[in-house]
């Protein structure tokens, strides 16, 4: 099989060197994958990732709209996985490029301060949902002076443990929290790559509730549209970029 994807769009990723089942889309369609006479954007050296993510000084709105522009270009599309019918929306691009890293937290940081101060304000703890939600909800809390709590599937944890059963995109799972991650009153943000149905979303803000905490929001990198998983949540939602507003096509 040939070399998935075009490495002379991605010449800063390793992944883009090896063959894949479910290569990348190449359509210049998708906000995904930006065509091939574009600069890459997951590169350090590029001049959109310098101009977007470097500028010194802009107003926070003016910052946070270069941000989404660089962070979305940024994002992968795979056809048909983990099986078919599911566009899959591949984060980790971001994370294999210190700038757009840096760009991403900066982001999320300005969303925190911009959605949710109105609210609650700072959050006391930041919960990450396994696995994609510990990426970045640790550096965040860091930044923010915040705790890190993780929501682990069902059998990872010691000790006594909270469990919540949930449906999500494909399939069920069991997620859990170790019952003295929270204590009685704090502020929480519930925090994850991508909203698809909402179930994972709702089952931990449900686990944090459990353990007395007081969800004030919810944070995510990308939200499926057409899925309407916000609505299964019950305080404020945030999503840095919006993504497949209707469903694929199959
Ligand atoms: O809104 P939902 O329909 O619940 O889907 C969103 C969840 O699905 C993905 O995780 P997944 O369970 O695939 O696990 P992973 O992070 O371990 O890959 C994603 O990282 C979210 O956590
Ligand atoms: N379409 C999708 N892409 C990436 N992660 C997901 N989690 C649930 N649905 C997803």
């Amino acid at each position: 099989m040939s070399a998935p994807h075009d490495t002379a769009t991605h010449t800063t990723h390793p992944i883009n060197t090896t063959t894949s089942a479910n290569p990348p889309l190449k359509s210049d369609a998708t906000a995904a994958h930006p065509p091939q006479q574009k600069p890459d954007p997951t590169s350090a050296t590029n001049d959109a990732a310098q101009g977007g993510l470097t500028t010194p000084h802009p107003s926070a709105a003016a910052e946070l709209a270069r941000l989404k522009i660089v962070l979305k270009a940024s994002l992968r599309q795979y056809q048909d996985f983990p099986e078919p019918g599911i566009l899959f929306e591949d984060i980790l691009p971001i994370f294999a490029n210190p700038e757009l890293h840096e760009g991403l937290l900066r982001g999320l940081e300005l969303a925190v301060q911009k959605q949710f101060a109105g609210h609650a304000g700072k959050p006391d703890v930041v919960v990450g949902l396994d696995a994609r939600g510990f990426l970045f909800g640790p550096g965040l809390a860091l930044r923010m002076g915040a705790s890190f709590v993780p929501v682990r599937k069902k059998g990872k944890l010691p000790g006594a443990c909270e469990t919540a059963e949930y449906q999500k995109e494909y399939g069920s799972d069991f997620f859990q929290m170790q019952a003295d991650a929270v204590k009685k009153g704090q502020k929480v943000l519930v925090v994850d790559d991508i909203i698809a149905t909402g179930g994972s979303a709702a089952a931990a803000g449900s686990l944090v509730k459990k353990l007395g905490g007081e969800v004030m929001g919810y944070l995510f990198i990308l939200e499926l549209d057409f899925l309407k998983g916000r609505d299964k949540l019950d305080a404020p939602v945030y999503t840095l970029l919006a993504s497949q507003e209707e469903k694929m096509e199959q």
